[in-house]
């Protein structure tokens, strides 16, 4: 008896010491992950600042005087007021004023009160839009005081400008970005040399830690691999994801070389060429997998091959890029299976980012997107997965018309909920993509819940809808060619006809220019690209009808960038050459609390 309570004490001793240590460990890996990602941010905003200084001094000496004008004529007294940010577009006063006081500010201006000293003072500030271009993009950060007192004018300067972007709407565009940028990237080097230090000290002091411990019992090894989550984050790794992120440099965007598993479940992996890998989920996965629920919980629940996706994405350092092809059954499409396909780029840091769901046109699949737009590059530097749907339920027993045609039935789902009794049980595709794939994707994937919409033609009517029917839903949402007033045009009469009814009225609520009509929600960044030789723009049959849905926008002062691009058609060529464009637009939005781990 006597022996045996020393013993049992010393064990108790023994176990606290090592959850003291597993604990502080945990902490200090935390703290080098923060740091690092400060670090990670810091050279992602420096690369931004240099885009758009490189903007502003290709802009400036043609555009500037332009924009000079502008304000005079906009903001002089008894000026033409109405040409800002009404019917024709332009700015929002409110913005360009604040536009105004920011340049100012850097420019070590006084900001006047009265808008006609400050109309003088840019106009001043502009007079020589050479010299300006290389003073501003020639200033070392901001220091902290003058970021300060940016920040408030910054604050009323963020809507876009509207409609047409002419030679003043480009001049005052590259100010904004430039001027978010600036003051983004002015705020990070604030911090950027006190956290070198620090991160310098916690990662010497990680290394002794590990170094003690891996020399110790196998007390704390075991301690450690039940508590210390680091081990399975890459961290441990971290040097060469260090190296990645100090140089700036990326991997290639070509997708990993995983395992295609086409029958059975996830746990099978076969080479298939090495391109892209395709996983296999229950339904009752998807729907049991948040994460934060425990695997224990998951197993029990039948869950295990959700489970396994998400083992898999935690055990693996994430700096390696990969396209994923996931088929799952799917509930709001009738319990058939369904495959989508998400893009992970390189990321520096192990950290969830946030996601731009694409919606393909007519006659697509998941793959016409990731094979043809070349957008994989440009999600990495951008820091977004991409997730991208099929257009239309598909299998056994999913109706369509007979003889089949192109514009409706299989790919062609329009995504929304029919209400015909021969459509409605498998074709809801809007209730997919707005409800069932986030909710699968948030489960079984690093991400955030921030979501952008984005499409192409019947996939870009999709966006803009779903869109426009959840503000509150997506940062931001752009389109490619989209149809833009369907029950106007024979591609949309067909499929609303057969997957709605005859009645009118209901086809409204998946019209973007019916829903532009009536909407009162939050900007919702909407940017949209079409190009003029579009054979569904200029061809026998206008299928597109932009002017429609710009001239509702524009009645119902909603903001909306649409451009025209001269000479572009509807193909995939045209979407890879402004894809990039788009991912930085989601990305500018997306991002905009700083970059979420
Ligand atoms: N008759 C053609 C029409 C199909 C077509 O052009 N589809 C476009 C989208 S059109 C609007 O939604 C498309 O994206 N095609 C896929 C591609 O990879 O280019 C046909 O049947 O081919």
């Amino acid at each position: 008896m006597s022996l045996q309570a020393p013993a049992r004490v010393a064990a108790a001793t023994c176990d606290s010491a090592d959850a003291a240590q597993s604990q502080q460990i945990q902490e200090i890996a935390s703290e080098v992950l923060r740091l690092r990602l400060v670090q990670s941010q810091y050279k992602q905003l420096e690369g931004q600042l240099r885009a758009s200084s490189e903007k502003l001094r290709e802009l400036l000496p043609e555009k500037a005087p332009h924009f000079s004008q502008y304000l005079e004529q906009g903001l002089r007294p008894g000026g033409t007021v109405g040409t800002l940010g009404g019917f024709h577009g332009g700015a929002e006063p409110e913005s360009l004023l604040g536009i105004m006081e920011c340049l100012c500010v850097v420019c070590n201006s006084q900001v006047a009160s009265r808008r006609e000293d400050l109309v003088s003072a840019c106009k001043w500030i502009l007079q020589d839009p050479v010299e300006l271009a290389e003073k501003l993009t020639a200033l070392p950060a901001a220091p902290g005081a003058l970021s300060r007192r940016l920040a408030p004018y910054l604050l009323t300067c963020d809507s876009s400008w509207r409609g047409t972007l002419n030679e003043a709407g480009q001049c005052y565009e590259a100010f904004r970005s430039w001027l978010s940028c600036y003051y983004q990237f002015s705020l990070v080097s604030g911090q950027m040399e006190a956290s070198a230090v620090q991160l310098q000290r916690q990662e010497q002091l990680l290394k002794e830690l590990n170094k003690e411990t891996s020399a110790g019992t196998e007390a704390p090894r075991s301690a450690m691999t039940k508590s210390a989550p680091w081990r399975h984050s890459g961290l441990k790794r971290s040097s060469s994801v260090q190296s990645t992120s100090s140089t700036g440099s990326r991997r290639s965007p070509s997708p990993s070389a995983d395992a295609v598993t086409r029958s059975g479940d996830v746990g099978g992996r076969k080479s298939a060429g090495g391109a892209i890998s395709m996983t296999r989920v229950s339904r009752e996965a998807s729907q049991k997998s948040p994460l934060g629920r425990s695997e224990k919980a998951l197993k029990s629940a039948g869950a295990s091959v959700g489970v396994r996706i998400q083992a898999a994405f935690r055990n693996q350092s994430l700096t390696k890029c990969m396209l994923k092809r996931v088929e799952f059954t799917s509930r709001t499409l009738g319990n058939t299976q369904t495959v989508f396909a998400a893009y992970l780029p390189d990321t520096t840091e192990f950290k969830k980012l946030p996601v731009v769901y694409w919606l393909s046109g007519l006659t697509c699949t998941d793959e016409n997107f990731s094979q043809k737009a070349g957008a994989f590059q440009a999600a990495c530097d951008n820091q977004v997965v991409l997730v991208m749907p099929d257009t239309s339920p598909r299998g056994d027993g999913v109706p369509d018309e007979d003889p089949k045609t192109y514009d409706f039935g299989l790919g062609a789902g329009f995504y929304l909920n029919a209400t015909t009794d021969k459509y409605k049980t498998h074709y809801n595709m809007y209730d997919f993509v707005v409800q069932e794939l986030p909710e699968f994707v948030e489960a079984n994937f690093p991400v955030t819940s921030k979501r952008a919409i984005s499409g192409h033609s019947m996939g870009g009517h999709g966006a803009l809808t779903i869109g426009l029917k959840n503000p509150d839903r997506y940062t931001s949402v752009s389109a490619f060619a989209p149809i833009c007033n369907p029950m106007k045009v024979p591609w949309g009469q067909k499929a609303f006809k057969f997957y709605l009814g005859e009645d009118e009225e209901s086809w409204k609520q998946y019209d973007a220019t019916e829903l532009v009509t009536q909407y009162k929600g939050k900007d919702l960044h909407i940017l949209c690209d079409c190009g003029t030789a579009d054979s569904f723009l200029v061809g026998d049959v206008n299928q597109l009808q932009p002017l429609a849905f710009m001239a509702a926008a524009q009645q119902s002062k909603v903001p909306v960038t649409f451009r025209m691009q001269a000479g572009y058609d509807h193909s995939y060529y045209f979407m890879s050459t402004f894809i990039r464009e788009h991912l930085e637009h989601h990305a500018r939005f997306l991002h905009a609390g700083g970059y979420a781990s």
